[in-house]
């Protein structure tokens, strides 16, 4: 471990001036011998829309698997909206988290993922109903009601009745976007969701995130190769490196005066 990466975890957060909705503690991940997070800390203020930038395989997307519960940490502790995800009080002590207590905070947590993993035998609104009325217990109509809005939002109100593969990738990652929200989720998790589309279809799924960034209160937290729109929707870049925060700001400071060689180093070779 470099210097440099021994004492990045003590950079302060500056956006933190509001109520933490995201706190990784002292967070380990492995895979085999490979360390790609080593005692990780980390916070995501409620509201705020933060961007993690960084060279490839320095453990962005698995920040966010993380909070998703695909996978769990080996050691430290994960919070969302004050309650523990990974653990759970229990005789007040903190114990490994049960499957019912994961799924209970993780209704807070919505993901968009690179390949939209829409289910692909429902038609779009259905694709919106299921998981309000299975998880939430919201009736049929509340659910088709909060679908059909976010369809519109998201421009494809006309599209209810089409099965994903009738759509283009471009749509099919913007209805993708509208269920993340269907359940109403305190933070949108983001990974990468432009790098599976054709060029052209880039634009229109990231106006639809901008939008959404700009007119609603969610809080975003963000893994995305396209700079340009880092730089419009984050409060907060952070730049990784080997599974750590080397250098964290706002958008102006991070892309026009980084202060770490590996910053300018990794925006030298993406910008
Ligand atoms: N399921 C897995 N099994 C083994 N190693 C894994 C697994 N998932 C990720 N890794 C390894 O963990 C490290 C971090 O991966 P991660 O996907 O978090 O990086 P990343 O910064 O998101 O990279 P990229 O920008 O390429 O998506 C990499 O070395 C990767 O090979």
């Amino acid at each position: 471990m470099s210097a440099d990466n021994s004492t990045s975890q003590e950079i302060p957060n500056p956006a933190v001036d509001g109520s933490e909705l995201i706190r990784f503690d002292k967070v380990v991940k492995r895979y085999g011998s490979n360390t790609v997070l080593d005692q990780l800390d980390f916070s995501v203020a409620s509201g705020k829309h933060v961007t993690l930038i960084g060279p490839s395989g320095s453990g962005k997307t698995t920040i966010l698997r993380l909070l998703m519960t695909l996978v769990r940490p080996d050691e430290g502790t994960i919070r969302v909206g004050g309650q523990y995800l990974t653990h759970e009080e229990k005789n007040g002590r903190l114990v490994p988290a049960g499957e019912k207590h994961v799924r209970e905070v993780r209704k807070n947590i919505g993901m968009v993922f690179q390949q939209f993993n829409l289910f692909p035998n429902m038609k779009v609104l259905r694709n919106l109903m299921e998981a309000p009325v299975t998880v939430l217990g919201l009736s049929k109509d509340e659910a088709e009601q909060r679908a059909r809005e976010l369809l519109d939002l998201v421009g494809l109100g006309d599209r209810c009745d089409a099965y994903p593969t009738q759509l283009s990738g471009g749509q099919q990652q913007r209805v993708a976007i509208a269920r993340a929200l269907a359940m109403r989720p305190q933070v949108l998790l983001l990974d990468e969701v432009t790098s599976a589309l054709d060029p052209e279809l880039v634009a229109g799924v990231l106006d639809v995130l901008r939008d959404i960034a700009h007119t609603t209160d969610i809080t975003m937290l963000c893994v995305t190769h396209e700079m340009n729109f880092a730089r419009d929707i984050s409060d907060q870049v952070l730049m990784f490196d080997s599974g750590h925060v080397i250098e964290s700001g706002t958008p102006e400071k991070i892309f026009t005066e980084p202060e770490h060689e590996r910053t300018r180093e990794f925006l030298g070779a993406v910008l």
